[in-house]
């Protein structure tokens, strides 16, 4: 593809990516791409997605470098201008990124050389009966030295305000969309509806809504199912709900889930891909539904999306099949599939080696 120009976010407090990033400038002067910090994170003051890539010059190409957080607040910006984010790994997981630190000059001449895939992320994105706000003196309360806040999130001009459909906000989330409990001591009660039908009552710390991508994020921890980024689905999770019923449900991509505060409830937080974006009280609600725009993410070898769970997960084997036998990594052919499986997606030693990261 062409690289009209490159964005970059800088995870600034982590030296190897200040590092990497200067290997982007210099590949950047090496063929006349212009490229710009767009990470404020610095600077004070957040801006809105739109500001801070129309400051940017708009760039068709974001590099983020760093770890997951990082990733996820440069496809935050990729996703506002239909941009490509490249994610390269500098942090603690890197369950998001795609190429290594040693890699980046090789993979955005890869880019540049069109030798890419590109992945299309589902993402989230919301209603809500009000608008949402942080109060101001919650501010110092909740940074934890992860820098200012995002400011509230701006209405979408191209929808509707409807006073029984609430308000489209201009907000998407890649991993996931999270009511939790705001006072420590205080659960949130909260009406769950699924395609507008009541599921339950909840009583938790926290209620949320994933994507495919961020099933192996907060939902996973809260006992969540891990499902592929290949499917369209929705993914509602309660953590630590008060009740016998605390499974996740997977809805269709069409079917959008209601989280209406209860009267009596404690008051609660809305965070968007772990940043808190504001505060809700009983008789508020978001509706969380997917957004029509997709993330474009650059992915440079084949999809190994399991061997990345085994892998970064650490997942390990049952002992007494430790003991009973050892596997190969990859099925085990070296033909290609008969006519009948054409149309599966495998991964097989007939592919030669897992695509090295
Ligand atoms: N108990 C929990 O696990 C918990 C609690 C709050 C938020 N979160 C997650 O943190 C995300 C924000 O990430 P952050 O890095 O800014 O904050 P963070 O540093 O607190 O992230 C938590 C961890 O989740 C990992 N992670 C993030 N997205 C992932 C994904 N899609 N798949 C697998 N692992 C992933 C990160 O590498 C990190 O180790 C939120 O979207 C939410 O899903 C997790
Ligand atoms: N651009 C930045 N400049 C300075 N410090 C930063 C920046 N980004 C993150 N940090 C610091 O690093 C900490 C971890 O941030 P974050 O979790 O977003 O990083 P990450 O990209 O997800 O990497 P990791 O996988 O190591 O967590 C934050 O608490 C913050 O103090």
């Amino acid at each position: 593809m062409t690289v009209g120009r490159v964005g970059l976010v800088v995870h600034g407090g982590r030296s190897e990516a200040v590092e990497a990033a200067r290997v982007v400038r210099a590949w950047c002067e090496e063929y006349a791409v212009p490229c710009t910090d767009i990470d404020v994170w610095n600077e004070g003051e957040r801006h809105s997605a739109h500001e801070e890539v129309e400051a940017a010059g708009d760039p068709d190409l974001i590099v983020t470098l760093g770890g997951d957080g990082t990733f996820l607040r440069g496809a935050r910006l990729a996703a506002q201008n239909d941009a490509l984010v490249l994610g390269v790994d500098l942090g603690r997981v890197g369950f998001l990124t795609e190429v290594s630190a040693a890699g980046v000059r090789a993979a955005l001449d890869a880019v540049r050389e069109e030798r890419l895939a590109i992945d299309s992320r589902m993402l989230l994105t919301l209603r809500a009966s009000r608008r949402l706000e942080v109060p101001a003196d919650m501010e110092a309360w909740v940074k934890y030295g992860r820098g200012p806040l995002l400011p509230p999130p701006q209405v979408r001009p191209d929808c509707e305000v409807d006073a029984e459909w609430g308000i489209a906000l201009n907000v998407t989330a890649l991993n996931d969309i999270v009511l939790e409990k705001l006072a420590r001591d205080r659960q949130v009660s909260v009406g769950v509806y699924i395609s507008g039908r009541l599921l339950a009552s909840y009583s938790a710390d926290a209620l949320l809504v994933a994507t495919p991508t961020g099933s192996t994020a907060y939902s996973f921890a809260a006992g969540g199912p891990v499902v592929s980024p290949r499917a369209e689905a929705l993914v509602f999770t309660p953590v630590a709900p008060h009740m016998a019923f605390d499974r996740s449900v997977v809805t269709a991509p069409d079917e959008p889930v209601g989280l209406r505060v209860l009267e009596r409830s404690g008051p609660a937080a809305v965070s968007i891909d772990g940043q808190l974006r504001g505060v809700l009280g009983p008789g508020d609600w978001i509706g969380v539904y997917a957004a029509p725009r997709r993330l474009r993410a650059a992915r440079l070898g084949p999809m190994d999306f399991y061997g990345r769970l085994r892998e970064r997960m650490n997942l390990t084997d049952a002992p007494a099949a430790v003991a009973d036998g050892s596997p190969a990594p990859l099925w085990s052919v070296t033909s290609p599939p008969p006519g009948d499986l054409a149309h599966l997606s495998f991964l097989t030693t007939a592919d030669g080696p897992p695509p090295l990261r």
